[in-house]
């Protein structure tokens, strides 16, 4: 009698235990769908609803609670327990695991919908709920498994860990558990991060004491051997190891993610519902231009232009950093005009302001804005500008923008182009009106053709000068490190024998100088008939003095004439002519 009693009692523990599971998973559901909603991602609160059978409209989260908090909560709770943050999420990484989710994916995609799955059962069948629980488990080991044949993985090769990651993606990706960003924008003209060949050679010993980090990584001044697997400066190349640390943005698909950019790229909310379909098609366009990947160019990279960094700094790093000081009076500059010759880093400067502040960045050519369209650039331009309030605080940079805002006295002008005009001016107006976390920077050659009612809108008007004496012994010293130069070669006499010489033609000359020495190593890499030398020493030698004259002799300063032009103009309407 008292073992049924017993066994009852043991029946009724169980049945408790499981409602309470199956109400945990339901509130789990309910705080996805409410997070979902709240961020914006309506498409996908809808799948889940209609996946899940949770709906919104009948279950809601309690008051005060959200998944955030709960996150925040047990981080702080697990930080006072153990002395340190938990781990919520992981990389993924190995070429097994990426290779199978890439290849299950399309395939397994098509498949669930054409077969139209609902993992979850029907509204008020409750006591099937947990039989359909199992189903979707199994569904998805299934699906995890078809990912695994589908990649040629054999089952014994795939870790378990790469199992669950595939499973947890499927799942994801179909709506039925966990999240994923929207689908991150395809790759835009310049919109990614800079390819960073790196020069994989030993430091020279003229070079060994490089003290500055110029942007030698940004340049792609990549002299590695470009896939020869040769010796460069006393380390090997091995084409098939070489890998590309910072791929072009938008090529997370193709060739193999690296875990890492994945992880540290932006996730961006979903586009706001702008009503109508027109809209949000011309608001798709500008998100492209946002940087998602960081374009990793530090201050340090960029040689000189201190005065510049400072003031760049000043509008867009510190009032992120310290918003209690910048209000009244001292609320942050809207809007900033990098101009100067061709090639000076006014681009590398930007893409600096992009690394360094946690803005959201959007780098617009006049391409996103001009609109074969009539009418559709003067919306393109208050979209953008919707949108950068939306995603704030963002940083809407506008690289060449005298092909924008060219003075509007030209007669022959289009209509549709004054308009877009004057759109653009107004926004500006609104920005400098609002409190909005928005900084317009922009970068211009020829600021003398900038429309006047623009100019005053770009309240501070840094020159972007040719680089001194110093700024070019720093690049030379950053640019040839990982080269092995001729004794009696010195940065300093390097940096005087190019007087004139802009930062870009630095970088041309001393990329001019380190091909000298390879060019030699290829000449008898290869016979005439392209058979290769076996007796060729592959190693290449340092950059010699002649090397150096010769290269000196071929690159010619690009822009020293125009120097007086912009010192002039500077005079003028500029900030300050010392940004050296
Ligand atoms: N101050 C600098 N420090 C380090 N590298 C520089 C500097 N200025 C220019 N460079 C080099 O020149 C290249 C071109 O620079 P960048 O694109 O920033 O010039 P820019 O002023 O925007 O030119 P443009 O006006 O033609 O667009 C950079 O990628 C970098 O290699």
């Amino acid at each position: 009698m008292s073992s049924l009693t017993a066994i009852r009692t043991e029946s009724k523990a169980r049945d408790l235990e499981e409602k309470k599971n199956q109400e945990r998973k339901r509130n789990v559901l309910v705080l996805i769908a409410r997070y979902l909603q709240d961020q914006g991602y309506f498409d996908s609160t809808e799948r889940l609803q209609d996946e899940s059978n949770v709906s919104l409209q009948r279950l809601d989260a309690a008051d005060n609670v959200d998944l955030l908090n709960i996150v925040q909560e047990y981080e702080e709770h697990y930080d006072m327990k153990f002395g340190k943050k938990p781990k919520l999420v992981r990389k993924l990484g190995g070429e097994i695991e990426s290779a199978a989710i890439q290849a299950a994916l399309p395939g397994l995609k098509a498949n669930s919908k054409t077969r139209g799955v609902r993992p979850v059962a029907s509204a008020g069948s409750g006591g099937s709920r947990a039989a359909s629980d199992d189903e979707n488990s199994s569904h998805n080991a299934e699906k995890a498994a078809r990912a695994r044949r589908m990649a040629g993985v054999p089952g014994a090769a795939m870790k378990s860990s790469a199992l669950s990651a595939v499973q947890r993606r499927l799942g994801a990706r179909d709506g039925s558990s966990g999240m994923l960003p929207p689908p991150a924008p395809s790759s835009t003209g310049d919109s990614g991060r800079p390819s960073s060949g790196k020069g994989k050679s030993k430091p020279s010993s003229a070079g060994g004491d490089n003290g500055s980090d110029v942007g030698a990584k940004e340049d792609g001044l990549s002299l590695d051997g470009g896939g020869l697997g040769l010796d460069i400066g006393g380390t090997k190349v091995e084409p098939s190891k070489r890998s590309d640390k910072n791929p072009k943005p938008g090529g997370s698909g193709e060739g193999g993610e690296d875990p890492d950019d994945f992880f540290e790229r932006r996730v961006l909310k979903p586009l706001p519902d702008f009503g109508c379909s027109e809209t949000r098609e011309l608001a798709a366009t500008i998100q492209r231009d946002i940087y998602l990947e960081n374009p990793n160019v530090r201050w340090g990279h960029v040689a000189g232009l201190d005065t510049a960094k400072k003031l760049l700094k000043e509008a867009v790093v510190m009032p992120h950093k310290y918003p209690q000081f910048f209000h009244g009076l001292l609320t942050p500059w809207k809007g900033i005009l990098l101009y100067g010759p061709p090639g000076t880093g006014k681009t590398m400067l930007a893409r600096a302001v992009a690394t360094e502040c946690k803005t959201t960045f959007f780098n617009i050519s006049a391409s996103t804005i001009v609109s074969k369209w009539r009418g559709d650039s003067e919306k393109l331009v208050r979209v953008l500008f919707d949108l950068a309030r939306y995603h704030a605080p963002s940083t809407i940079f506008m690289d060449e923008i005298d092909a924008l805002m060219s003075s509007r006295d030209g007669a022959g002008e289009h209509e549709a182009s004054r308009r877009m005009k004057t759109e653009l001016l107004v926004q500006m107006d609104g920005l400098a009106k609002t409190d909005d976390l928005v900084f317009v920077l922009a970068a211009t050659n020829l600021p003398w053709e900038l429309d006047m009612a623009m100019l005053r809108r770009l309240e501070k008007r840094i020159l972007v000068p040719l680089p001194n004496e110093v700024a070019r012994e720093a690049m030379h010293r950053s640019l040839l490190a990982p080269h092995c130069l001729d004794e009696g070669i010195g940065f300093k006499e390097l940096a005087q024998q190019t007087e004139g010489y802009s930062g870009s033609d630095v970088m041309l000359l001393c990329k001019e100088m380190a091909m000298r020495p390879l060019r030699r190593l290829l000449a008898q890499v290869e016979d005439d008939a392209g058979q290769p030398n076996p007796h060729a020493v592959m190693e290449i030698g340092p950059i010699t003095a002649a090397d150096v004259q010769l290269a000196q002799a071929s690159s010619k300063p690009s822009a020293r004439l125009l120097a007086e032009k912009y010192e002039k103009w500077s005079a003028e309407y500029g900030e300050d002519g010392a940004s050296r």
